[in-house]
């Protein structure tokens, strides 16, 4: 069993680089499949565990996908797109595997999804997907586990207006839309920075996709999509995580990368609590006094405050004076790090949607598990300040969505490694024969 020790008591200081974002990648990997001819080149692509399954879920579709980790850079051509079924093995590791049914509806006219299910944080309905893919004319069925939608000729544009402004929602009919005969209007879209990098990688790709990181964006179909060349933008919530190590060990770390405008709901809180943030090129200085104060803070669709952020908050938020609250508004189970953060002397009482975190907890090290992805880095970030050592196991949930995180908080002085099982899992692609292969990230530690 992989595990993450931490020794905590070490100041962070230095300079660190974020990678290409997780929540943005996985989107325009699901759009490649739009391109009836030519190649896509898709650059900072993080070698993620995540990646390498909505790769996997591409490849069964018959698109030939390459992954050149050392570059970070995939190439995708989906001229050959056969098949119409996302395999139950990828899509129940990962829910953004749904992603795909948008472009495969729009594409081939059909698309047999597993029903993704919900996951540790919330049941994580896809209504809102359904609901716009039926607005476009399409039939939707759902049996045996499968979500199977299909239209006769092409879908239609017409006007759709989401019930909650869901990301994957927004995305999915965006896709599925570039292809539609006329013009769909979707209201009470999401806003995040990841649906405008997929906005853009469309619109690379010869779609019309106006609006996008406002509540409305309007798609004008076109008859076909070719491949196109893009950069992925920076992970903000890696960048967050980073902001918060700095913050917690009141260290002074350069985040290198990392783009202030997509990061205004953390960066305004890190300043409410006495974190200084200076705007530098190409990145951003977070350091601060040993004093930090206590804040409230609530989750909300962007440009509020990241849900995906709120348990790493709530790590600093111990080591600040007096009482802050987080109120979580996006998920209805996102508080299962609470009990873990107990273990390590925490205390933190939950009222409803909401947690009450004492602060200046004298936090001590002991063995805690990941329950989900940011809870995985939140729990790093207390054993960054625990006195002894905190062992973090599950390590799969943080292998989804960190690149190399340990060694990145090892540059910066913390007293962390990895150990892992001698299991080297290399998982070697169709091109194994020009010697390129996807490695995971959790093949990457084994290798380390
Ligand atoms: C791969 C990816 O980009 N994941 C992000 C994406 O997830 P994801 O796209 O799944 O999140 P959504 O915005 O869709 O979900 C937000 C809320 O809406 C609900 N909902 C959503 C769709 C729907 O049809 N019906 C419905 O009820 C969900 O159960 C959830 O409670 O946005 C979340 C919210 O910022 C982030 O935490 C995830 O990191
Ligand atoms: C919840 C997250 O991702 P996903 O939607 O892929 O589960 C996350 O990135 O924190």
């Amino acid at each position: 069993m992989d595990k993450i020790i931490i020794r905590g008591g070490q100041r962070l200081s230095g300079k660190v680089r974020v990678h290409g974002a997780k929540n943005a990648v996985l989107p325009i990997i699901a759009a490649s499949i739009l391109a009836e001819d030519g190649t896509s080149i898709i650059h900072e692509v993080p070698s993620l565990d995540d990646v390498y399954t909505i790769s996997e879920v591409i490849r069964a579709l018959n698109v030939n996908i390459k992954y050149d980790s050392k570059a970070e850079t995939l190439t995708v051509d989906a001229s050959n797109l056969s098949e119409v079924e996302a395999p139950y093995e990828w899509v129940r590791k990962m829910r953004a595997s749904f992603l795909v049914m948008g472009s495969l509806l729009a594409r081939k006219g059909q698309a047999r999804i597993p029903l993704p299910g919900g996951c540790a944080i919330g049941s994580r309905g896809i209504d809102q997907h359904l609901k716009g893919f039926e607005a476009m004319g399409a039939k939707v069925e759902i049996g045996q586990g499968y979500i199977l939608a299909s239209v006769d000729g092409r879908l239609k544009g017409t006007k759709i207006y989401l019930d909650i402004p869901s990301v994957g929602a927004t995305e999915n009919i965006m896709m599925a839309a570039t292809l539609a005969e006329g013009t769909t209007v979707i209201e009470n879209v999401a806003q995040e920075p990841e649906i405008v990098d997929l906005a853009n990688y469309l619109n690379a790709m010869g779609a019309r996709v106006r609006g996008a990181g406002t509540d409305t964006i309007r798609i004008e179909g076109v008859e076909r999509l070719v491949g196109a060349v893009h950069s992925v933008i920076p992970d903000r919530i890696e960048a967050g995580t980073f902001m918060v190590a700095a913050a917690i060990t009141r260290g002074d770390v350069f985040i290198e990368n990392a783009i202030v405008d997509h990061l205004k709901p953390v960066v305004a809180k890190l300043r409410e609590m006495g974190v200084v943030i200076d705007e530098e090129e190409n990145g951003v200085r977070v350091y601060c006094n040993p004093e930090l104060k206590c804040v409230d803070v609530k989750t909300l669709p962007h440009p509020g405050f990241p849900t995906d952020m709120q348990a790493q908050f709530m790590a600093v938020m111990l080591s600040a004076k007096g009482s802050s609250i987080i109120t979580e508004t996006v998920f209805e189970n996102r508080f299962m790090h609470v009990d873990e953060f107990k273990r390590m002397g925490a205390n933190i009482k939950i009222e409803g949607r909401s947690s009450i975190i004492s602060g200046e907890a004298h936090l001590t090290g002991a063995k805690v598990k990941a329950t989900d992805l940011r809870a995985g880095a939140a729990l790093i970030l207390a054993g960054l300040i625990a006195e002894g050592e905190t062992e973090l196991t599950e390590l799969h949930h943080i292998d989804r969505g960190y690149v190399d995180i340990v060694s990145k908080l090892r540059g910066l002085g913390a007293n962390i490694e990895r150990h892992s099982t001698p299991v080297v899992q290399l998982v070697k692609d169709e091109s194994e024969k020009s010697g390129e292969m996807v490695v995971t990230a959790s093949s990457k530690a084994s290798l380390a």
